[in-house]
């Protein structure tokens, strides 16, 4: 089969700064794939939250404000488009005070039910998709072609969100550890479709991985899991 050949879901899950959407983008363009960022709308649901001025853990009140916000987001690799009520929020959506504030909004079982009713809809538009986020071989997508669950060391994550970022000091690269342990506590210990693996996901470790490298294991698997269906 030819990259371009794949038709299907390839799901990537894991905890934050692990590497999912620069693998899942890069594994889109191989595959000739259309890609969905879930994580991009559960910020753009925090965006409208706050801009409502509501308490992020109250739960009832942000139930109500993503109910009536329409969120919409792109599915090309090469990309961003992420609107709340047709505001472009692409930008502001990686902002520290989203950041802050998106584990408690995704953890409202109202917002989930709604953003996962909207993703199954844009991944059942496309023939191939690459979908990236923390439920999406458990929950959302539990007969996923090809499921990858992606790992990195604490340290090595902090270190490349701190080289994205631009941030040298050690403090700096503190604050960053201490907040992706945060969301990472938060996200994996929710009720409702918590982060963790699938019990048929594939677990690539990272942290002594290059970019490239990573993405060439998720494509091998894409190709080698349709060749065994075909
Ligand atoms: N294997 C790798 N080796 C080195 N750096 C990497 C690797 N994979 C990704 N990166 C870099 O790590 C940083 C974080 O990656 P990315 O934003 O893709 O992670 P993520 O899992 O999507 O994070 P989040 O869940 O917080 O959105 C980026 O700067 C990315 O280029
Ligand atoms: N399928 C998903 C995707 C994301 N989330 C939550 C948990 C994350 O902390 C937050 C932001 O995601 P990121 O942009 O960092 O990938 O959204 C989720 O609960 N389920």
């Amino acid at each position: 089969m030819s990259e371009r050949e794949f038709h299907g879901q390839v799901t990537l899950d894991g905890p934050s700064g692990t590497g999912k959407s620069s693998v899942a983008r890069a594994v889109a363009a191989r595959l000739g794939a259309a890609y969905l960022d879930t994580g991009a709308m559960y910020r753009a649901a925090t965006v409208a939250v706050l801009d409502a001025g509501v308490d992020p853990e109250d739960a009832e009140a942000v139930a109500r404000v993503v109910a009536g916000a329409r969120i919409e987001v792109g599915t090309h690799a090469d990309t961003e488009r992420v609107e709340v009520d047709g505001t472009d929020v692409a930008v502001r959506i990686r902002g520290a005070e989203v950041t802050r504030a998106v584990s408690a909004v995704s953890a409202v079982p109202a917002v989930r039910r709604q953003l996962v009713d909207q993703q199954r809809s844009l991944v059942a538009a496309a023939d191939a998709v690459v979908v990236e986020g923390r439920d999406i071989g458990t929950v959302v997508l539990p007969d996923a072609t090809v499921k990858v669950y992606l790992t990195a060391a604490p340290e090595a994550r902090a270190q490349r969100r701190a080289a994205q970022l631009g941030l040298t000091t050690a403090d700096e690269v503190a604050e960053l550890a201490a907040d992706l342990r945060r969301r990472d506590e938060y996200d994996s210990s929710r009720a409702d479709s918590p982060l963790r693996p699938a019990a048929d996901a594939v677990v690539v470790d990272s942290t002594d991985l290059g970019r490239e490298q990573v993405v060439d294991r998720v494509v091998e698997l894409a190709r080698s899991a349709v060749e065994v269906r075909s």
